[in-house]
């Protein structure tokens, strides 16, 4: 198959989203992309994302086309292009990584200012919660990411492990809701 094909293929139906995961390096995007793909086994095997990933995942009568985004600091300028037509955004933290929570919402403010993402739902995952006592919880990311003065758009925050997949149909659940895409399973 061509890549032009393959782009036809992307097209949206009724029941179709494009959804960006983003957030910085090694807060487990792609992880949690392999998770909720259903290819939870290789995640021991996951390397830096140079570029980007995309998947397919079928949930229920809908589709998601999900595109991973390396979140290397090299690689982040070039996170507005993909920005144009998302539906909604996922936006991943390492909730064991308290030194980078600054620079995590420092990033996340941005993306938020940006047109192309006006409105459109946040689904943050405060992920490697199988990390006891070392991982913060949800309430606590929410605090520090300031998430509660996000205006103009839907956001939620879902703890989350792409290790053990706990959390992650949750967060997905929310945001097909805020799509209005039913999951007739
Ligand atoms: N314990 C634990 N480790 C995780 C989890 N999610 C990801 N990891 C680990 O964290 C590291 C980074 O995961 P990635 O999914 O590659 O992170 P990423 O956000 O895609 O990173 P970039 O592609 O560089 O932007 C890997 O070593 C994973 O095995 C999790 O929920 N729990
Ligand atoms: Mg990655």
């Amino acid at each position: 198959m061509g890549l032009l094909d393959f782009i036809r293929g992307l097209r949206k139906s009724d029941k179709e989203a494009r959804i960006l995961i983003l957030g910085l390096d090694n807060s487990g995007k792609t992880c949690s992309l392999k998770c909720l793909a259903g290819e939870k086994e290789e995640i021991s095997t996951v390397m830096p994302t140079q570029g980007f990933n995309i998947k397919s995942v079928q949930t229920g009568n809908v589709k998601l086309n999900v595109w991973d985004i390396g979140g290397q600091k090299a690689i982040r300028p070039y996170w507005p292009n993909y920005y144009k037509n998302a539906d909604a955004i996922i936006y991943v933290v390492d909730s064991t990584d308290r030194n980078r929570f600054e620079e995590a919402g420092f990033e996340l403010d941005c993306l938020l200012k940006d047109e192309n993402l006006d409105g459109i739902p946040c689904l943050v995952f405060a992920n490697k919660q199988d990390i006891p006592l070392i991982a913060a919880s949800a309430a606590e990311i929410a605090k520090v990411l300031n998430l509660h003065a996000i205006k103009g758009r839907d956001w939620h925050i879902q703890a989350c492990s792409a290790k053990t997949g706990q959390g992650l149909d949750e967060g997905i659940q929310w945001v097909l809701g805020k799509l209005d895409l039913v999951d007739s399973k």
